[in-house]
């Protein structure tokens, strides 16, 4: 998808956020956002002064119906223009939306009836539980889990990728979309959610903004908008009376005008179109955020956590080689290995029983249907069989299957623990293997570091964020691993609840926490942390859990996610500090040049010389609605953050759009008046 949305501003896209620049104008809509709202009312009055000047009182000035009606017209403006930035950034979503549409179209499955036999239904009819066969060149209809089979997936509709990925039972890698296509063999999948709630479903709803809220920190800032615009209006509220006492009259459309320049229209009108671009440029790099609050979190991350296998390693960990123990022979140690893994569906278990095959050791399936199948599972660390006759075999993390035998009255082999060592000092995960109480070697597991990880967590750490593997594998892997990874931190044998502790441990310290993973046994630690970053390759548990999918399995697409957050609340910052500096200026702008009639003392302070009282309202108010359009690019790319602390990037915005918010309106101000006065508007 990161390549179909490269295009950001195409005909169409503004074409239909014209259209939705009027629909919006419905103030049922247009409530929502206060600010704007209170244009709107100013307005209906302005558009009801210039057809009857003098319907609420006062007196009717020649050329005043027209100096209303410019007001009216510049206030429609204003809003349009809110409306046009809000819109074209919903639209680039909507364009992505319908391109992700097209990949639910028409989808038919092959569901299993309780008689075994299968029927063809469409896709829409399927429901939590069902159970689908796909063949070799079918659309996967829904999302699901992999009961039985392996092949492999083209997932380009909803990734953008081309490259086909292996999906398959058991394991971290069982989930599989709606919408994608098998390309060999044959899967049977267990349909995980009902109708409309599929992935594809989400994330349409989300590219689309529909089920987009507002964020706490976008509350807050609306609060305070709203508040500013009401003590405004209060301001406003009294120049009337002022006037009055100094026998003058401003009058209503004058006033109107005034208050609207006052309140933060800039960024009254923008915000939203911020929060919906910093969501666009998350899915552009192939991360589906489920709420715009995850991408603010990322923003102020402080601690990564990460697991080893699948995330931060490649993940199809492949048997590569038995290492026997304790006298045994090489053979004794593969007979036992294989019955072990005869029923251990994970790749891990898959792998034992390849790799035996090709050392010409196999065993049906069938010889041991009476016997019981222990599944691997991440508290025991161990898999096996248990023989009708009582033999036990087991196969797991070797401090697992040494706390076996040692609660067994028994020891194990003393070379055990320096061959373990030999693998583990490699990178590799060593599994014990057992027979009744007896280890008679290890299984050595290989598995890469997923190439680029060293520099990218480099960047982390210049981010200020610390970066800790968390694995359940033994220490000594671990340490290897998170050397050649380059990660600050790693913590070992670790189960499921260890994660979520050591995640809440952080925050519990005021720390925000990101987490990266993609088995099951992370989805606790994924829900937990601030920012949850499931792979897309990984479980349906751990894609649910968290609150961001990383199409691309890509761990350290944080960088990306963070980098876009801290823009994010950057740019919301600038463009809150620019559009109340403005306010602030066109103060001072304006009201010496509306008093300097009624109290000639005044005009020591007209620095500007703007030609009448009527000019320096109007040209007020078109620099505060054109300043909306200027400012929409800015909003929607963001501002550029580069890794620096964060006084002097404070500092540096300060300056920036706090110094130039003041001094821009009085050049733009000036500059209009002087192109009112050459049109002869001066003095409507
Ligand atoms: N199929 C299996 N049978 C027996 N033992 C296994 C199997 N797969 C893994 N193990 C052992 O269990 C340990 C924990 O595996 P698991 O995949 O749950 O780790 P984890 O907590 O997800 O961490 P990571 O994914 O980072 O390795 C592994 O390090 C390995 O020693
Ligand atoms: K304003
Ligand atoms: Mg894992």
């Amino acid at each position: 998808m990161a390549k179909q949305s490269a295009k950001t501003l195409t005909g169409e896209i503004v074409s239909h956020a014209i259209r939705e620049a009027f629909v919006k104008l419905d103030p049922r809509i247009l409530i929502r956002n206060p600010v704007m709202f209170v244009v709107e009312i100013g307005f209906l009055i302005t558009c009801i002064l210039s057809l009857d000047p003098t319907i609420f009182g006062g007196y009717h000035h020649p050329g005043q119906r027209t100096y209303d009606l410019l007001v009216a017209v510049i206030l429609l403006i204003t809003i349009l223009f809110g409306n046009f930035a809000e819109a074209v950034a919903e639209g680039r979503g909507k364009a992505q939306a319908d391109s992700l549409r097209k990949a639910k179209t028409d989808l038919t499955a092959q569901r299993r009836k309780s008689s075994g036999e299968y029927e063809v239904v469409p896709a829409t009819t399927l429901r939590k539980g069902d159970i689908v066969r796909v063949i070799a060149g079918d659309m996967i209809p829904a999302d699901g889990e992999v009961l039985e089979g392996l092949g492999s997936v083209d997932e380009s509709a909803i990734t953008g990728e081309s490259a086909p990925v292996i999906r398959g039972a058991g394991g971290d890698f069982s989930s599989v979309t709606g919408g994608t296509k098998l390309l060999s063999d044959e899967l049977m999948i267990q349909v995980k959610v009902d109708p409309g709630e599929s992935f594809l479903d989400q994330m349409i709803r989300l590219v689309e903004g529909a089920s987009r809220q507002k964020t706490p920190n976008e509350l807050a800032l609306s609060v305070l908008l709203a508040g500013l615009t009401l003590i405004f209006g209060i301001v406003v509220d009294t120049l009337e009376p002022m006037a009055t006492y100094v026998h003058g009259s401003i009058g209503i459309a004058t006033l109107i005008a005034l208050l609207v320049c006052l309140i933060p229209t800039t960024i009254g009108a923008l915000l939203s179109a911020i929060g919906i671009a910093g969501m666009d440029r998350v899915i552009r790099f192939n991360v589906i955020a489920k709420s715009g609050k995850a991408v603010e979190a990322a923003g102020d991350i402080n601690t990564l956590i990460l697991d080893k296998t699948g995330t931060i390693t490649i993940g199809n960990r492949l048997a590569s080689e038995f290492i026997p123990v304790g006298g045994h022979t090489e053979k004794e140690l593969i007979e036992s290995a294989v019955i072990s893994s005869l029923f251990d569906e994970t790749p891990e278990g898959r792998s034992v029983v390849d790799l035996a095959r090709e050392r010409g050791v196999s065993f049906a399936r069938e010889a041991y249907t009476d016997a019981e199948n222990i599944e691997f599972s991440a508290d025991t660390r161990m898999s096996g069989l248990n023989l009708a006759d009582g033999t036990i075999y087991r196969k797991g993390a070797v401090d697992a299957i040494r706390r076996y035998v040692e609660e067994h009255g028994e020891s194990v082999p003393s070379d055990l623990a320096q061959k373990t060592e030999g693998i583990a000092k490699e990178g590799g995960t060593p599994l014990a293997v057992l027979r009744g109480t007896e280890v008679y070697g290890l299984i050595y597991l290989k598995d890469i570091v997923k190439p680029g990880m060293r520099e990218r967590f480099e960047k982390l750490r210049r981010m200020g964020i610390k970066t800790v593997m968390c694995t359940g594998d033994n220490p000594l892997t671990a340490a290897t691993i998170a050397k050649e990874a380059g990660v600050d931190d790693f913590i070992a044998e670790a189960k499921p609840e260890d994660k979520m502790r050591l995640i809440k441990a952080e925050q519990e310290q005021g720390k925000l926490v990101a987490m990266s993973g993609d088995g099951t046994n992370d989805a606790p630690a994924l829900a937990q942390a601030d920012v949850g970053l499931a792979m897309n390759s990984g479980t349906m548990a751990a894609k649910e859990a968290g609150n961001m999918v990383d199409l691309d399995s890509d761990p350290t697409k944080l960088i990306e996610v963070v980098s876009i957050g801290k823009q994010l609340l950057i740019t919301r910052g600038a463009i809150t500090t620019f559009s109340i500096a403005n306010d602030v200026a066109k103060y001072f702008a304006i009201i010496p040049a509306i008093f300097v009639k009624m109290i000639p003392s005044l005009q020591a302070l007209n620095v500007m010389r703007l030609t009448s009282p009527q000019s320096a309202i109007l040209s007020a108010l078109i620099f505060n609605a054109i300043i909306i359009p200027m400012l929409i690019p800015l909003a929607m790319k963001g501002v550029q953050y580069r890794p620096m602390s964060a006084t002097s990037l404070l500092l540096r915005n300060l300056l920036l759009y706090g110094v130039g918010g003041v001094i821009a309106p009085f050049i733009g101000i000036k500059l209009i008046d002087l192109l009112i006065t050459a049109l002869g508007f001066a003095h409507v």
